[in-house]
């Protein structure tokens, strides 16, 4: 099964545009798992039990692992992912944008290391440097459009004959790059407008949008702004506010994580 296929069937069996964003820091982590070996692990594996059915995708963010010399751990979260979870793809968060040789090797990583179904690259080294991702066509490259951060503004928005570079990504992605249809895009759900241009570019081609959550995104207009005509078409990530959601009413961390990506969920369904 190809990753659009899989990242489809999610959409449909859990009802969900919600992508669980795996951002693990210890420093917020619950005081009982501070000195705990393999913590990331075990805090992971909570997170994922507790929102697996209200969830199109799980999004590990690598440097979060890779800091703290723990790939080891992400490995196996993978693998618990796939294992126990065979319908929920997995984006590997890497940001990659190396040449082609390295990239190739990138890709290894994230496929065969770590068995992701997609991962998030960068377009500034141009295509030679996707490529390879794309060599393995099961899997999805998510490439980088139009970020969520201001200062993505410093490169993005640059006019090119009339036209924002953010915008060139997107038409050279759905014109020239997404030949066997395993591309998509990132765009945040902190700038919806640029997020309905983009959708009005690439047809329907999904897209990894985070934002909404911890750095405000409204979910009302990205939802407006990103779906496709069937209702669907995006993963809206969301990262801190449900790993590190405030337990009310002597929940644990999971429960209230779990709640809270319930509530995302629902508050995006409402859009669609
Ligand atoms: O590619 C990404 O996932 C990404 C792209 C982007 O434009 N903005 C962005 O925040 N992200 C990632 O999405 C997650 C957002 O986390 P929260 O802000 O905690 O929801 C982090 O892992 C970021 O690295």
């Amino acid at each position: 099964m190809t990753f659009i296929d899989k990242l489809s069937a999610a959409w449909k069996a859990n009802n969900s545009l919600l992508c669980v964003g795996l951002d693990p820091d210890i420093a917020k982590f619950p005081a009982e798992w501070k000195n705990q070996p393999d913590a990331i692990l075990a805090f992971c594996k909570g997170i994922i039990d507790a929102t697996a059915d209200v969830a199109c995708s799980f999004k590990p963010q690598i440097a979060y692992f890779a800091a703290l010399r723990a790939e080891d751990q992400l490995e196996e979260i993978c693998s618990y992912i796939r294992t126990r979870y065979p319908h929920i793809p997995i984006v590997l968060d890497a940001k990659r944008g190396d040449i082609g040789a390295t990239a190739e090797q990138y890709a290894r990583e994230a496929f065969e290391r770590y068995g992701a179904h997609a991962v998030t690259v960068s377009p500034y080294m141009g295509f030679d440097s996707v490529a390879p991702y794309l060599e393995w066509k099961d899997r999805g490259a998510i490439v980088l459009c139009r970020t969520s951060n201001a200062g993505g503004s410093d490169l993005q928005f640059l006019n090119i004959d009339g036209v924002p570079l953010y915008q060139h990504v997107a038409r050279l992605v759905a014109d020239k790059w997404n030949t066997n249809g395993q591309c998509g895009l990132v765009v945040g759900a902190t700038f919806p407008e640029e997020l309905a241009q983009v959708r009005s570019i690439i047809g329907d081609m999904p897209l990894l949008v985070p934002g909404v959550g911890a750095q405000g995104g409204d979910v009302a207009a990205t939802v407006k702004s990103g779906k496709t005509a069937d209702g669907a078409g995006m993963m809206i990530n969301s990262s801190r506010a449900i790993l590190y959601a405030k337990p009310e009413d002597g929940e644990d961390y999971a429960a209230a994580a779990r709640r809270v990506a319930l509530e995302t969920r629902d508050a995006i369904n409402q859009y669609r």
